[in-house]
Parts: C-alpha cells; structure tokens; sequence
C-alpha cells in the first residue's frame, strides 16, 4: 500500500516507521534540520519494542511524491492550511486522507444527524480550505495515542505506553480503505482499531488532553510532576468532569472509567502543546481548548474552571507571541 505521512514530527514519524516496518511504501512531507536528517540518514523510532531504523522517501514538496493510495495528515493544527495548499498532488482519484491529530476536527459535525447537522469550524478549517481541497468524502477520522517526541533531527522517541491509533469513518461505516490503513500500521506493531464511533473516541482523547494541557501550560511541566501536587491533580479530575459535560451535551456518553483514567495519569511525557510552547511554534489552542469551549458555550454547558484555566493558558500563549492577540 503506498501511504505518505504528511507532518512527519513526533506522531507522523513514529507512524512512518511503523509503516516501513510493515512493509508499506510509505513517504513522509517533513522539512527543516528533521528532513534533511531523514533524507540523509534514515528514520529512527525509539519505541517501548525497540529502536526502528528505516529509509522512507522524504521530501518537502508533494509534487515530488505523487498520487497515494492513502495520506495520514499527522501537523499540528495551525498547519492544516498548508496541507489544504499542498496536498493536491498526493491525491489520486480514490485516495483516503486520515487526519491522526488531537482536538475537534474540522469535519466533526459534516452529514451528523442533529441540530448542528453540517456546522462549520471556521476555527479549524479557515475558509473552509480543507473541506474544498480534501473533501469529507475523502476524510477519515484519526485518533492518537502515543507519546512522542522528536528528541533530535531524524530520531523520534516514543513514551513506553498503551499506544494505539484509532480509525474512523465520519459516517460510522467500518470501510475498506479504513481497514487497509489499519492493517498497514498493524504490520508494524502499531495496533490500531477501526471504530463505529470515531467521535466519541475524538471526545475521550480530548478528555485528557483538557485534563492536563492547560494545566501543564501553566507549571510547565510534565504530566507527572504537575500531578504530583493533589490539588493539581483534582484540578485535571475537575477539567475532564467539564469536558466530559461537554461531550454528553453533543449526545456523547463517556463512561466515568475516563475520568478517572486521565485523573490517574503518570505520564513523564510533556504534552505536545507544551513542547510547542518551549520550542517556539504556534500552539494548538484553537483545535484542543476553544473549540471544545466554543462548543461548551453553543449547548449551554457550565465550564468554569476550564473557561480559566484556558483563559490563562492564551494569555501564556499571546506573550510568548505563539497565539494572536485579541483584535
Ligand atoms: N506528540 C505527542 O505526543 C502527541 C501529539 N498528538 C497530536 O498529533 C498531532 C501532531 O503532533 P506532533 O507530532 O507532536 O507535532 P510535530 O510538530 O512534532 O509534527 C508535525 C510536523 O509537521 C511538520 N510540518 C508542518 N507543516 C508542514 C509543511 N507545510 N510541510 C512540511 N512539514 C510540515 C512540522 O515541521 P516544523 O516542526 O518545522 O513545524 C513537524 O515536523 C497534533 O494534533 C498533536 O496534538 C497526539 C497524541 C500525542
Ligand atoms: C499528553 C498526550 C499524550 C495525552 O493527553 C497528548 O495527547 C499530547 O501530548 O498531545
């Protein structure tokens, strides 16, 4: 199967060299030290079974990679406009775009069934850019977990964990093409379920991430050493309650196991919002802390705790000029 991984950082390179591990023809859109280090020395994934050493083709430019039989978009939200520029020439007739990334995405509400029935996300998909470039036809719904990191040009590191991704039509049909996407990640000892219901995997993995995001923005710490101090901790307990509202008034359930799971955690890992913030490149508030409030706001959901701590977490955002400035 001929699959190109568009964002090759932390997420997309560990998919890549799963991929390559299993024997797909895959290809990676990367750019920078990262690509160059690829196109010079290979791949490495260091995974919790073992370092993964592999040769993908890697470039900048799309144009140089041509038509796929599937392309798993792994940027950062505020990249999406560029992949809406650059994807055209990946994009065969029938070719499925995975978009594998954490937050509400921009085709959440397209053909659902209720009283937001094909509401747009101008947040997400500014212009509209990705809906006319890729098209819900097209999409595949992605969920992530795996925490990673890009630790030096070429080498990406991955935290010993549950690691998965999960698939998804946005219409809930378990397809063919979901399924050759899953199996081409299986191969390489990446497990990765196809589900009926792609959204409230979307919403149970946003779960964790209003858990500790915008409280590891502020300490600037890891998951772990945040949680340390309980009172952090029950902060991160209350902020999931408040997503999990959020969710139900959307009609998704999720099971209160959540709460206590994102509540639990341990992870060393610093969350990627956090990396961002450290490394100097735009943060993903938008997709992973407004939109679900934006949505909180639409139901008439009370959200006070996450309405401050992602207060906060912008006005962090805006001095480190990582966010715009309110007009
Ligand atoms: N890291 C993690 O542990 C986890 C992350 N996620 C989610 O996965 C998604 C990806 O995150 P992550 O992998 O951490 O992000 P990274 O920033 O590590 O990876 C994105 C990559 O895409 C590259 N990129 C962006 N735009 C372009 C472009 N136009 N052309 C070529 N390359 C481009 C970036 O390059 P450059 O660096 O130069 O901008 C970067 O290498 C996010 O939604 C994140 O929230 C989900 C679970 C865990
Ligand atoms: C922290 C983690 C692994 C889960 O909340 C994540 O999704 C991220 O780093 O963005």
């Amino acid at each position: 199967m001929k699959i190109c991984v568009y964002g090759a950082g932390a997420i997309g390179g560990h998919l890549a060299g799963r991929l390559a591990r299993g024997g797909a023809e895959v290809s990676l859109v990367a750019r920078g030290a990262h690509l160059a280090a690829i196109q010079a020395n290979g791949l490495t994934v260091q995974a919790h079974d073992g370092t993964h050493h592999s040769r993908p083709r890697a470039s900048a430019d799309p144009r140089d990679l041509g038509p796929q039989d599937a392309v798993i978009v792994t940027v950062k939200a505020p990249a999406l406009p560029d992949v809406a520029a650059g994807i055209a020439p990946l994009l065969g007739p029938a070719t499925a775009v995975a978009f594998v990334m954490n937050g509400i995405p921009w085709w959440y509400f397209l053909g659902q069934d209720g009283p937001h029935r094909d509401m747009r996300l101008p947040a997400v998909d500014p212009g509209g850019a990705l809906e006319s470039a890729i098209g819900l036809e097209r999409t595949i719904g992605g969920v992530v977990y795996s925490a990673s990191e890009v630790i030096a040009p070429g080498v990406v590191h991955s935290e010993h964990g549950n690691i998965r991704v999960i698939l998804g039509e946005p219409d809930g049909r378990i397809s063919d093409r979901a399924k050759a996407i899953s199996a081409a990640l299986e191969a390489g000892g990446m497990p990765s379920p196809v589900t009926p219901e792609i959204r409230l995997e979307v919403w149970a993995k946003l779960l964790g991430n209003l858990a500790n995001g915008p409280l590891c923005v502020l300490t600037r710490r890891g998951v772990r050493d945040s949680f340390a101090d309980p009172l952090l901790r029950e902060a991160g307990r209350r902020s999931a309650l408040e997503a999990q509202a959020i969710a139900a008034s959307l009609g998704v359930a999720l099971p209160d196991a959540h709460i206590e799971r994102v509540s639990q955690s341990n992870m060393m890992h610093k969350p990627s919002i956090l990396q961002d913030l450290e490394l100097g490149r735009p943060m993903e508030i938008d997709g992973l802390f407004e939109m679900p409030l934006h949505l909180a706001r639409l139901t008439g959901t009370p959200t006070p705790q996450l309405d401050l701590l992602v207060a906060l977490a912008k006005q962090t955002a805006r001095a480190a000029g990582l966010y715009p400035e309110i007009a």
